[in-house]
Parts: C-alpha cells; sequence; structure tokens
C-alpha cells in the first residue's frame, strides 16, 4: 500500500496564510495580536519550540515576548507576574511553557492564567469546555492534528480512534475533540493490558507516548491513519516520533513525519488561537466583557 504523507509544513504554511488577512483587519483597529510565553529554566524540546515560535510569529506581524525566569524562581514570583499579565490588555496569549522545575506546582500555575488569554487550552475551566463540547480554546497540539482531517478530507465520524497516552498536553483533549466529532475513542495508556491489540483496531491511531518508535507496523490494522507525535532523540542524536516509520510505512494509509508533521502544526495553531484571542477582545472595543 501506498501511504501518503500528511505533510504538517506545507499544511502549516496554508494554516498561516489564512491569518494574514485576519492580522492586517486587526492592525487596521490598531490592536497587534500578541502572545507572552514564560520560560523556566528549558530543555532541548523547549529550546526548538520557542526558536521556532518566534521565527513563526515574526514573519506573521504576531508580537511575542519571552520571559526567561531562572530554574530556582520562587512560584509566588510566577504567580504575580502572571496576574500582571492577564490585567495587561495588549497581551492576548499567554503560554507557560512545560515542563515547570519541581519546586513550582504546576496545576497551581496554569490555574492563574485567565481562561480568555490560555492559548494552550490548559486551564481546567477551558478543559471542562471542551469535554461539553463547547471549547474556548483547543490545546495547539491536538487542534493541529484535527486539521489534517479537515484538510484531507478523512471522515473521523464513527470510526475507531485508539489514542496511545493520556497527558494533559495530547491524549485527554485529543480524545475529548475526537468524541466530539462523534469518533468511538479509546485511551492507552501505560496501565493498558494488551495495549498492542488495541492498536490494531484502530482506523485513526494517535500516539503521543514519548518513546521512540514504540509503535511498529505488526501494531497497526492495514490502511489505519497514523499520527505520530512523538519527538524523541535516538541514540545517534536524530530526531524520531513514536512510531517506527519503516515499518509503518506502506501499511498505513496515512501518516505524518516527523519532523515536519505534528511540529509545525502545534506552533501554526497557536498563532492561529492568538489571533482568535486578539479578535475577541476588538469585538468587545477593548472592553473586558469575560470577567474572571
Ligand atoms: N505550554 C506548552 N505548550 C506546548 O505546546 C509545549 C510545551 N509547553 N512544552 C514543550 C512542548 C514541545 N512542543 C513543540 C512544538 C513544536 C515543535 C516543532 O516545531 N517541531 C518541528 C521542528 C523540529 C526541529 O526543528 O528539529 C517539527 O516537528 O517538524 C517542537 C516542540 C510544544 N510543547
Ligand atoms: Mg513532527
Amino acid at each position: 500500500m501506498m501511504t501518503i504523507k500528511l505533510d504538517g509544513k506545507k499544511l502549516a504554511e496554508k494554516v498561516k496564510t489564512r491569518l494574514i488577512q485576519r492580522i492586517a483587519d486587526l492592525k487596521s483597529k490598531g490592536i497587534k495580536p500578541k502572545l507572552v510565553v514564560i520560560l523556566v529554566g528549558g530543555d532541548e524540546a523547549s529550546k526548538i519550540y520557542v526558536r521556532n515560535k518566534h521565527r513563526t510569529a515574526q514573519k506573521l506581524g504576531i508580537e511575542t515576548q519571552d520571559i526567561r525566569l531562572q530554574r530556582t524562581v520562587k512560584e509566588s514570583e510566577l504567580l504575580t507576574l502572571i496576574k500582571t499579565l492577564n490585567a495587561d490588555d495588549s497581551v492576548h496569549g499567554i503560554l507557560v511553557q512545560l515542563p515547570l522545575p519541581e519546586q513550582i506546582d504546576a496545576k497551581g500555575v496554569i490555574n492563574a492564567i485567565k481562561p480568555e488569554k490560555d492559548v494552550d487550552g490548559f486551564n481546567p475551566q477551558n478543559v471542562g469546555s471542551l469535554f461539553l463540547n463547547d471549547p474556548h480554546s483547543l490545546p495547539c497540539t491536538p487542534a493541529g492534528i484535527l486539521q489534517f482531517f479537515e484538510e484531507y478530507h478523512l471522515p473521523v465520524c464513527g470510526k475507531h480512534v485508539v489514542i496511545v497516552g493520556r497527558s494533559n498536553i495530547v491524549g485527554r483533549p485529543m480524545a475529548a475533540i475526537m468524541l466530539n466529532h462523534d469518533a468511538t475513542v479509546t485511551i492507552t495508556h501505560s496501565k493498558t493490558k494488551n495495549l498492542r491489540k488495541l492498536t490494531r483496531q484502530a482506523d485513526i491511531l494517535i500516539v503521543a507516548i514519548g518513546k521512540a518508535e514504540f509503535i511498529t507496523g505488526e501494531d497497526i490494522k492495514p490502511g489505519a491513519i497514523v499520527i505520530d507525535v512523538g519527538m524523541n532523540r535516538n541514540e545517534n542524536g536524530k530526531l524520531v516520533g513514536d512510531v517506527e516509520h519503516s515499518s509503518v510505512n506502506e501499511r498505513a494509509s496515512y501518516l505524518t513525519p516527523v519532523p515536519g508533521g505534528v511540529g509545525p502544526m502545534t506552533i501554526a495553531m497557536l498563532m492561529e488561537q492568538t489571533v482568535n484571542f486578539a479578535e475577541r477582545s476588538a469585538d468587545f472595543d477593548g472592553k473586558n466583557v469575560f470577567n474572571s
């Protein structure tokens, strides 16, 4: 079987192109979309993410500000900063890069971000709205994955979607989004018995567990659509996904590459969400109607 590559680089360009006019319209109203990224310490994946976010935002004319804090920063300091950004009308989106160092309670920090500025869609209010099929913002990676299904006209309704991984960032919100699109959803994780028996039943398999090449050709049903969310370095320092592409290729009907698949889409959706939020602030004539 010929496997069709789901090209995230190309699709991300398309998503960004459809933002250009919207950003111009905002600017004619005196509004420049602005995203603030808070970084505490910083691992390798985070650095890639930050670099790519910057480059993309700059090209589009979205303002980004990075606030870099020491790894040893106090939680109270971080919370004070978020409060200031929540109150700043020039800021439309706030993203706190995860993971955070151990001394900081990530849950408390995410809770502190005003839901209307929560571009990641991680705040419990936004998670709840998503689960009730009335989303305010979608987590960027699952939102980016959904774009592939729309772009390539791949039906989701009635399909069996199997998700490997139950993280707050990908697995859980992805399950909610697929359920909202009338899929039958199975979430598998480290405690799942006979996990590979379930992955073989998937019409659509979404893998987000952070284990290099965990899913191989034998683990999928021929013709399945496979979405690889992983970004791991193998022993040679090469970037590899959670899927073994050599064996899944020619067995899957569609497959996202790594790199160039889900990663660029995550960034494109982050930009789109920032623009969405800036438009909402403009619609209300600068007045903050979401008093939270
Ligand atoms: N609050 C928060 N939200 C996140 O969404 C979030 C986060 N924290 N922490 C870190 C992870 C990681 N992440 C990436 C997104 C895109 C690429 C990306 O652009 N990847 C490209 C480039 C790879 C390369 O340059 O080597 C690709 O896959 O093609 C990478 C990593 C978002 N995350
Ligand atoms: Mg990728």
